[in-house]
């Protein structure tokens, strides 16, 4: 067995809808996923006993123990590894870094071992099923049903992160409705990414009103984003606090980047959904 490294892509959901609620308590989503070009990196190699190092610019706060994701991906996968997560996404941020980071390890794990990943992706969390493809998607059910969109226009975005860590949990149990309209179905043809943002913009994140008012830093992003030049639209990314804005092309989301930074913000131009 040889090592083998995947990357781990943050997660952005461009439209996020909660159509309800099941009787075990989680929610109905119904939600266009792409993924970013900024990741972490996840690193398995063969090893007695398990053993997880966390290094990289954001490794700090990060749990290092077995209740870190790729852990239980490794031990979901029932292979002792000893791996090495290199964080760069803000944890607890809305953009899946520890899905992402799951997905990667089983996707690692797969190649170097010839094992299939588990079939129950879902119970490592909601969001595992759409990261273990990397790829524009809609995502439906509790997360679990993921239907690959290889068609939609890739976007230039700004994403930020406000430093303020919100809890997944505490968003969707401040929820005003739970029943909401889903995405039309079938999504309509968006032929490029004018019409892409321009159909978003009528779409919504149905947890932003709620993170916001857990998290003024939100509004603080977003209303920054949305007062940068050229930004057609600024949203909150799943249960936040990154929020995203979307810009015309590469330059100008990088100059937004570049006069949005500030102390304790996480600030990356990106280009979503050209993987
Ligand atoms: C909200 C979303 C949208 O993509 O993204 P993030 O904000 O986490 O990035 C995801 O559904 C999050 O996925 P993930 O973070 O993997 O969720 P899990 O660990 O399975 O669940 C964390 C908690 O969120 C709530 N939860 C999550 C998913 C869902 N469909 N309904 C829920 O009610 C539950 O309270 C659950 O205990
Ligand atoms: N690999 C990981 N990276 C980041 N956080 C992790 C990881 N594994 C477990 N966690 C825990 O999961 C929580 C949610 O992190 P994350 O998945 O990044 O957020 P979100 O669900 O908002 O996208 C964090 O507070 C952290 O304690």
């Amino acid at each position: 067995m040889t090592p083998a490294e995947a990357r781990a892509p943050a997660k952005v959901n461009l439209a996020l809808h909660v159509t309800g609620r099941r009787a075990d308590g989680y929610h109905t989503l119904d939600s266009l996923v792409v993924f970013a070009d900024a990741a972490d990196v996840v690193l398995v190699r063969p090893a007695e006993t398990p053993s997880l190092r966390v290094t990289g610019p954001r490794a700090e706060g990060v749990p290092t123990d077995a209740s870190n994701l790729v852990m239980r991906a490794a031990a979901a996968m029932g292979v002792a590894a000893a791996i090495e997560l290199e964080k760069h996404l803000p944890a607890a941020g809305g953009i899946g870094g520890g899905s992402s980071d799951a997905a990667a390890t089983l996707r690692a794990l797969a190649a170097m071992t010839g094992r299939a990943p588990p079939a129950d992706l879902a119970a490592l969390g909601a969001d595992v099923p759409v990261c273990m493809a990397p790829g524009p998607a809609r995502m439906r059910g509790i997360g679990e049903v993921v239907e690959p969109l290889a068609t939609l226009p890739a976007l230039d975005a700004v994403l930020v992160n406000p430093g303020v860590a919100v809890p997944t949990p505490q968003v969707f149990a401040r929820l005003a409705r739970r029943e909401n309209p889903p995405l039309p179905d079938p999504l309509p043809a968006l032929a490029d990414a004018l019409a892409l943002t321009d159909w978003l913009a009528a779409q919504r994140n149905d947890l932003e009103p709620p993170a916001r008012a857990l998290a003024p830093g939100i509004d603080a992003a977003l209303g920054a984003l949305a007062g940068a030049p050229g930004c057609r639209l600024a949203r909150m990314s799943g249960s936040g606090a990154t929020c995203f804005g979307l810009f015309p092309d590469a330059a100008a989301a990088a100059r937004a980047a570049q006069a949005l930074a500030r102390p304790g913000w996480w600030v990356r131009a990106v280009r979503l959904g050209a993987q």
